[in-house]
């Protein structure tokens, strides 16, 4: 099979439908354009979601419990606008439910991700990793980034199936993070802003994320592709409303902001890099 895919082939393991864009959305739509083969694979349907389209309010889990199934939907206008077009729920639509934030009852349903067999999931990833054997891998840190249990699973999950893959498994394997350069000019930067994200937030180490600048291996630069990223992230309207802070960064801080992404690397050799922390601009650099 991976004699008909190109030379490069990148694997992305996320959470919830508008996890792909809103960290990474850059940088997939920037590998599809140089012609590599991007894999993009959620967790779950993002059913325990909130609903910012009012007139899709009874779509909600505690009503008609279609929110799902709508998701899906916006993940594939998502995909469609960065140029994605291998995308998979893992084990298949629906077989992982969206477990809602952190302690809540919906992280004891059944099909909650947070309940999955650890290396169920994971075998459902390393088939998919048989079949494109990925030289890369993007997913989370162990906090998720930002202590969301599926976040969590999914790092659990994808970095399981690394193992389980051997040598199918990525050569290299990076988690998604924000330098705290970046943090704080963002947080000084929406100081006087009307939809500050940043507004009860006093200092930095206040957030669940953040990593020094001297830990950060990769910032790749997808700022030609900040239109589509924004395009994706209108797709997923019942997550990301009109007047999300995202669109802040986008219109008050133009691409850089919206189309510059950072990863740590936990697997791998890290390429040549430049800058004062010889930050890699290629995740596919330092391959055997
Ligand atoms: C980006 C992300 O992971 N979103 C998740 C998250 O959404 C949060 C949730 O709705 C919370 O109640 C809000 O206060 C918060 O602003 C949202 O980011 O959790 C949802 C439920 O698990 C999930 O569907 C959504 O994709
Ligand atoms: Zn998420």
């Amino acid at each position: 099979m991976t004699e008909e895919l190109p030379a490069r082939r990148l694997l992305l393991v996320h959470a919830h439908p508008d996890d792909e864009v809103i960290g990474t959305g850059a940088t997939m739509a920037h590998y599809v354009s140089t012609g590599a083969h991007v894999t993009l694979v959620t967790c779950t349907l993002g059913e325990e979601g909130e609903i910012h389209v009012p007139e899709l309010s009874r779509l909600a889990a505690a009503e008609a419990d279609q929110l799902g199934g709508y998701r899906l939907v916006e993940w594939e206008r998502a995909c469609a606008a960065l140029g994605v077009t291998d995308r998979r729920m893992l084990g298949g639509p629906g077989r992982y439910r969206d477990s809602g934030m952190m302690g809540l009852p919906t992280n004891e349903h059944p099909r909650a991700f947070w309940q999955a067999d650890l290396d169920e999931a994971a075998g459902h990833l390393v088939e998919i990793m048989r079949e494109i054997r990925p030289q890369v891998m993007i997913t989370y840190d162990e906090n998720g980034f930002y202590g969301h249990p599926d976040h969590i699973q999914a790092h659990r999950v994808a970095m399981r199936a690394a193992e389980l893959a051997d040598a199918d498994g990525p050569e290299k394997i990076y988690w998604t993070a924000m330098p705290l350069s970046v943090l704080l000019d963002g947080m000084e930067a929406f100081r006087e802003s009307e939809s500050n994200p940043f507004a009860d937030v006093e200092k930095a180490d206040d957030l669940p994320f953040g990593t020094p600048d001297e830990e950060i291996a990769a910032r790749i630069d997808g700022t030609d592709h900040s239109a589509k990223k924004t395009a994706a992230m209108r797709a997923h309207a019942t997550q990301i409303p009109d007047n999300s802070w995202l669109y802040g960064i986008a219109g008050d801080f133009g691409g850089e902001f919206m189309g510059v992404e950072y990863y740590t690397l936990v697997k791998g050799t890290r390429g040549p890099g430049s800058g004062p922390f010889g930050w890699e601009s290629d995740l596919f650099s330092g391959l055997a």
